[in-house]
């Protein structure tokens, strides 16, 4: 009870100082003040519903770094930083001072010791059976031939049972189901099939959900208080522990499954086109564990793309004439296809540019250190590295950084143009670079190709847009559509 009252106390008090905050703060004082004793927090809890635009802000008037000072004596300091020779000193020239750390491992507990979370020896242990799986013949077809059975008799008979019956969809739930169902399928075997006209909750994907959003939370805590709550089981840390617990469950299952079919067939599975699970299991002995599904990204990064189309329909007309002009209709979606599609790529990095589906990096230094932009660093500071703000940055990408121009990623040639990933972190930088990257734009592309080719898809006007906290950058209210065919398939 004695901690109840604590905590009780500690919100009132928050409360009042926001309140004061409120009544006191100047109208052009953008930057948050720092309060004695409780640092910028109330600034940050103040702008807590704009969080996002908010970043973009301060950052574009301290010289896209600042230091966030958190309350005193909780270790919640953070530098923040959008600038391209920050981030390049920090993911690729000095990489091996800039770990995830303990702590990271601590917030995002629910991964274990997944490549994620790992640093070190694990870690390129890791990335070395990753980099070996996904580059594999057998596990690249497997991965292609996953997707396009999942379009065809997942994706679109749903668009065109919605189309047909003329009813309202979440579109990024149907591409949160969509690629749950493919990645789930890519490394376990087993397809959960969320995709489907019952539209069940799968607690996997539910789990997944939560975690995402806890995650976010447990950053602009002070430690002790989620730890307190996740121990008095309260509020988002009760969903944590409860995911936490899914995970397990659900991930056991599928495991014990599959080491039931590895004896039963005993070798006679050859590595074509299997999933990453079996082939784990048949390489080491303890690895396998480590390998959970996080929640998705490319989903978030097709959501985006069709709001951003909806608002830009010279974007889609272009993207239209780009599928005609390569023959695409008659020739097909294969790889080399997939390659001709200039526009159609500059148009999903355009849309990556300005709501990356990973909102935020962040890094743990080992020893102090000076940053380009001449930032002291302690042995042991927190960075973060806001992606959402940097792809927003006029310092970075001009005067027109906030519109949306699949042309700034062509060359004047007509070829696609290179921006080094410093400064389009979508897919992260340097020894960390995504192994996914490849195969999340051949899915990307392949969706986009069927769906502008097949159907018209309308935004509800006067829903509200708007993204929402989490390490996962999606739709807070999804995007409601309805969908009509373009002609009879
Ligand atoms: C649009 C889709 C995707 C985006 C934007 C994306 C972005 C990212 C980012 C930002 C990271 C760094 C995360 C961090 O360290 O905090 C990352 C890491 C990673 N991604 Fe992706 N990803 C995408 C799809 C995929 C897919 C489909 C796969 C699986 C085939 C994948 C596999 C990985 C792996 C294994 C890592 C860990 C790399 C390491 O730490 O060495 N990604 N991705």
């Amino acid at each position: 009870m004695a901690s109840i009252s604590l905590l009780e106390a500690s919100m009132a008090i928050l409360c009042f100082l926001i309140l004061f905050y409120l009544l006191f703060k100047k109208p052009h004082d953008r930057f948050p003040r720092n309060w004695p004793v409780l640092g910028m927090l109330p600034g940050l809890l103040v702008s807590l519903h704009r969080l996002y635009d908010y970043s973009v802000e301060i950052l574009e008037i301290s010289d896209l770094t600042f230091l966030l000072k958190g309350p005193r004596f909780f270790g919640m300091d953070m530098l923040v930083t959008v600038d391209p020779a920050n981030i390049h000193h920090i993911m690729s020239s000095n990489f091996s001072n800039y770990i995830k750390g303990p702590e990271f491992h601590d917030v995002f507990d629910v991964f274990g010791d997944g490549i994620l979370t790992a640093d070190s020896e694990l870690w390129r242990n890791l990335r070395r059976s990753y980099q070996a799986m996904v580059h594999h013949q057998g596990f690249q077809k497997f991965s292609v031939s996953t997707m396009t059975s999942k379009l065809k008799d997942g994706l679109v008979p749903l668009l065109n049972h919605f189309a047909e019956e003329g009813t309202t969809v979440d579109l990024q739930d149907l591409f949160g189901r969509f690629t749950f169902d493919t990645i789930l399928i890519l490394i376990t075997g087993s397809d959960p099939k969320s995709l489907s006209i019952e539209m069940h909750e799968d607690e996997l994907a539910k789990a997944l959900e939560d975690v995402g959003e806890g995650v976010f939370y447990r950053h602009i805590k002070p430690r002790f208080m989620w730890k307190l709550q996740n121990w008095m089981g309260l509020g988002q840390e009760k969903k944590m522990s409860q995911a936490n617990a899914t995970f397990d469950r659900v991930c056991s299952r599928y495991i014990s499954a599959k080491r039931e079919e590895i004896i039963r067939s005993q070798g006679v599975l050859n590595g074509e086109g299997e999933d990453l699970l079996t082939s784990f299991m048949k390489l080491d002995t303890a690895k396998y564990k480590l390998l959970k599904p996080r929640r998705d990204t490319t989903a978030s990064a097709l959501s985006w793309f069709f709001w951003l189309l909806s608002e830009n329909p010279i974007v889609v007309a272009k993207i239209r004439q780009e599928i005609i002009d390569n023959d695409l209709p008659r020739t097909g979606n294969g790889q080399e296809n997939l390659d001709k599609l200039v526009y159609l790529q500059a148009a999903l990095f355009e849309a990556m540019r300005l709501y990356p589906p990973v909102s935020f990096e962040r890094k743990s230094s080992v020893e102090s250190d000076v940053l380009p932009s001449g930032h002291k660093v302690d042995a042991n500071s927190k960075i973060i590295i806001c992606l959402y703000a940097l792809g927003r940055m006029k310092a970075v990408w001009g005067e027109d950084a906030l519109q949306f121009k699949p042309e700034r990623w062509i060359t004047e040639n007509g070829g696609p143009k290179h921006e080094p990933s410093s400064k389009f972190l979508a897919f992260n930088s340097g020894p960390r670079t995504c192994l996914g990257k490849h195969l999340a734009i051949t899915q990307m592309k392949t969706v986009v190709v069927e769906i502008l080719q097949k159907y018209d898809i309308k935004v509800i006007q006067g829903q509200k847009i708007e993204p929402g906290l989490g390490f996962i950058l999606s739709m807070k209210h999804g995007l409601r559509v309805t969908i009509t065919k373009r002609y009879s398939t």
